[in-house]
């Protein structure tokens, strides 16, 4: 019998999963992921070589996360036969102010993490049922908890600070920022990929369903585009990114909009989703000659072009721009049309680079680095859970 990890990173659609090697390196054993939940439900296992074991299409009506768990947890008797899980990972997207690195979870952690569920109603409630489904089914089997928000607290007060009144700061209204743990993964790669990148002032792009900017350097986050919760910054597939509150007030006047249609409209029936009308998936949007779907990828684009500016200013300028997430990592298309916008930053692309994707996509030319870096939250969440474990163990 081998000792696994098995990692659990559950987003607004879909369930990643991974079953990593207990000890360092934590190399990937099994890799898989239920993508389409919500529309058209898929479930794929893959072997270390991205070989496909298990394809299977599920019907939409009435599978929801718990049931794609369960799905998941099926797999174990044909594909886990000779690994003893010594502990699960998760993502957990908000930790809050109490949370500032990864956690063993007992009761009074997920009561915690429960308080929070409504500052990322996409993600927290789909974080936590495994975290109950796990604690009943096998209650002997330590769980860790990783933040996406955990990477932030390296900000500057200033970054993380609203111009609101002082008691609400202390409350807890904050910028948090996301996607730490793909950040993270990026920071750890750094040396590997250019020793300079280290010390350097690098802008990441996490482009995916959900989106954001964090402004790096020393491999810590120094400013992010997401806020209180992940519906700042950028625009995304299904959420609106930055908006004026003046047009919340406006329509909850007007429109007699309460908080719940509000949260309706602005995580899942704007974005991509919204302008185009279409399609909440880039890929989509790029097969699309409708005009209302090029209307939708250019006001993506031209929102990422605008707050890398933002990002470079907390930074006082830019050596690399790193792409990563399902778009940074896929999207030809989107990181020549942010390139372009950021020609005034000294940013030129080599466009065959581009077009292979992998690596550093800059020409020689260029002042500032440009480079597509896969991000793997999974085993960033293995390198943290067996830490905690270590830790916590007599
Ligand atoms: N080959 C591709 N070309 C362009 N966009 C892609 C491609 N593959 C995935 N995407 C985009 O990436 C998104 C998923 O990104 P991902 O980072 O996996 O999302 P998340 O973890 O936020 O659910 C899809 O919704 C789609 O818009
Ligand atoms: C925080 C967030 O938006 O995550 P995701 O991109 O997985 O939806
Ligand atoms: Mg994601």
């Amino acid at each position: 019998m081998a000792d696994c990890l098995i990692i659990v990173n559950a987003g607004s659609s879909s369930i990643k999963f991974a079953i990593h090697e207990a000890a360092a390196p934590f190399g990937v054993l099994l890799r898989g992921l239920i993508e389409g939940i919500g529309t058209a439900p898929r479930l794929r296992l893959r072997d270390p070589a991205g070989q496909t074991l298990v394809e299977r299409d599920f019907p939409s009506e009435g599978f929801g996360h718990a049931a794609g768990m369960q799905a998941i947890m099926a797999l174990g008797p044909e594909f886990m036969v000779e690994l003893e899980p010594r502990a699960i990972g998760h993502r957990v997207v908000h930790g809050g102010m109490r949370f500032t690195v990864p956690v063993l979870v007992d009761f009074s952690v997920v009561e915690a993490l429960e308080a929070l569920q409504p500052l990322a109603p996409l993600h927290q409630p789909h974080n936590l049922a495994p975290i109950r489904a796990v604690a009943e089914l096998r209650p002997g089997l330590p769980q860790v908890a990783c933040f996406d928000t955990a990477f932030h607290r390296s900000q500057a007060e200033i970054a993380q600070a609203f111009a609101l009144p002082r008691a609400l700061s202390a409350m807890g209204i904050r910028r948090y920022g996301f996607h730490g743990l793909s950040y993270e993964f990026i920071a750890s790669r750094l040396p590997a990929l250019d020793a300079r990148l280290v010390s350097q002032r690098v802008v990441v792009a996490h482009l995916g369903n959900g989106a954001s900017l964090c402004a790096m350097q020393g491999g810590r986050s120094v400013a992010s585009t997401m806020g209180f919760t992940a519906l700042d910054g950028l625009m995304m597939g299904t959420r609106a990114g930055a908006i004026d509150p003046g047009v919340l007030i406006h329509l909850m006047d007007t429109q007699g909009m309460d908080a719940r249609a509000l949260e309706r409209m602005l995580y899942r029936e704007s974005g991509l989703l919204g302008v185009s009308g279409i399609s909440s998936d880039m890929r989509t949007l790029r097969g699309s000659k409708d005009p209302r779907a090029a209307e939708a990828t250019s006001l993506f684009t031209y929102r990422i072009i605008r707050e890398i500016g933002s990002m470079v200013a907390a930074l006082g300028g830019i050596d690399a721009l790193i792409f990563t997430g399902g778009i940074g990592e896929n999207d030809v298309a989107t990181r020549a049309e942010v390139a372009a916008g950021c020609a005034w930053l000294g940013l030129a692309l080599d466009e065959g680079r581009n077009h292979t994707g992998g690596g550093c996509i800059s020409a020689d030319s260029s002042a500032v680095a440009a480079w597509v870096v896969p991000t793997d939250e999974e085993t960033m969440i293995a390198r943290h859970t067996a830490q905690v474990l270590q830790r916590s163990s007599p």
